[in-house]
């Protein structure tokens, strides 16, 4: 925070960036305003100026220093216009920024050269002086110093003329400059704080966008760890599948919507049969690995609205709502058949694995999910003890199989 606010200081003399890099980035971003605001700003200049012939026809006549006037004006303009129109047209990029000089040394050369022309008219001109100095200011937007410049040529020039011109005496010489003077002190310090507070409201804003950014940011990496804190809480590390914990959980919810909607709830326990010999032959990761399988060839037979645990070591757990038991044998078997399938490469090519799945149905009223756990384990023992590989049935407490 501390190096953005350095970023964004303001030096209190020229209204820029104190960094010149902010300063580009800033002049970048109001280059499309600032060129047109430019141009339009010098073609009515422009226009006022050329106007002012008129002036100089009731003033001279069809005298030669009217004729001399009107072919400076008529230079000023046409020049100015052709550079406002380049602006307009092609922008000024940050190497050619000296070309937003070019109209206000031209419209100040043009000024000053009325005073010998017409020197009897010096209180009109003076006045034409000060409004110009606070045109250059007001209207030729975030270009402190080009305006100073351009105001200091126009005014030292304007009076350097005056006096040798219209021969003013010392006095009025004097009057004359603190007017100028007060005009550009005006000027400038009118210029000088818009500057500052343009780009102040600036660097709020870009504070504020980089902060929301920021916010932003921290708002996904807060939900990225959440959603990686609830996996770890809800997923077994290994086989990716719900942990015992979680599978409980749900579980519970689904058995207590199917009593609600009575309709049977089917459960079974899955467990690899002779898994301590795969560990024993092949070694402990390669067991991990034959778990991982068994576990997404399960989840892969599974319909969507069933769910799957592992329920510890190699023994797994399957929900099935809304379903009867002769639906839940035919998964079951379906199941065992897929994994029986399952083709090992290499070292472990010679494995021929199998499961033994005790399989439970809900009774009318139970809603007990341990009871109905309880009864599937025992159907898987009873599995177990007489040969394994096999689907062992329980409904009502009777063993089908
Ligand atoms: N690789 C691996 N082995 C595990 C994991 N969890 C439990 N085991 C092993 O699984 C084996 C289970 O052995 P037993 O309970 O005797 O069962 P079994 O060898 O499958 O025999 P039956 O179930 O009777 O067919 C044990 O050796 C455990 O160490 C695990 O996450 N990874």
């Amino acid at each position: 925070m501390l190096l953005q606010k350095k970023q964004y200081r303001v030096h209190g003399l020229t209204g820029q960036f104190c960094d010149a890099s902010r300063e580009l980035i800033y002049r970048r971003s109001i280059h499309e305003r600032v060129r047109e605001e430019f141009s339009l700003a010098v073609s009515v200049a422009a226009s006022v100026f050329g106007m002012f012939a008129i002036a100089d026809y009731y003033l001279l006549g069809f005298t030669s220093a009217f004729y001399m006037l009107l072919t400076m004006r008529v230079v000023v303009v046409s020049l100015c216009l052709w550079v406002a129109y380049i602006v307009r047209r092609g922008g000024i990029s940050d190497d050619r920024s000296w070309l937003h000089a070019v109209p206000l040394w031209l419209f100040a050369t043009g000024i000053i050269l009325i005073v010998p022309l017409r020197p009897e008219s010096l209180s009109t001109q003076t006045t034409a002086v000060v409004v110009a100095t606070m045109a250059f200011c007001l209207l030729i937007p975030n270009r402190l110093t080009v305006v100073a410049a351009a105001s200091l040529y126009l005014n030292i020039g304007f009076l350097v003329a005056a006096v040798l011109f219209a021969k003013l005496a010392p006095i009025p010489t004097l009057l004359l400059s603190l007017l100028l003077i007060m005009g550009m002190v005006v000027g400038f310090c009118a210029l000088l704080r818009l500057e500052i507070l343009q780009r102040k409201q600036y660097a709020l804003l870009h504070e504020e966008r980089e902060q929301n950014l920021q916010l932003h940011q921290e708002i996904a990496h807060r939900e990225s760890l959440e959603e990686q804190l609830r996996v770890l809480a809800e997923r077994d590390a290994l086989t990716k599948l719900n942990n015992r914990g979680h599978f409980m959980n749900v579980a519970k919810k689904l058995l207590q919507r199917s009593q609600a909607d009575h309709v049977p709830f089917s459960l079974f326990m899955i467990d690899v049969d002779h898994f301590k010999q795969i560990n024993d032959t092949w070694g402990h990761s390669y067991g991990d690995w034959v778990l991982i399988r068994v576990a997404e060839v399960c989840a892969e037979a599974l319909r969507p609205s069933d769910v799957i645990g592992r329920f510890g070591g190699e023994e797994f757990v399957v929900a099935l709502p809304n379903t009867s038991t002769s639906d839940a044998q035919r998964v079951a078997e379906r199941l065992k058949q897929r994994v029986a399938e399952l083709a090992f490469t290499d070292e472990m090519s010679e494995l021929s694995l199998s499961v033994t799945i005790g399989l439970a149905t809900t009774n009318a009223d139970e809603s007990n999910l341990e009871a109905l756990i309880k009864r599937a384990d025992d159907m898987l023992y009873v599995g177990k003890r007489s040969g394994r590989d096999q689907v062992v049935v329980c409904r009502d407490g009777l063993r089908q199989d």
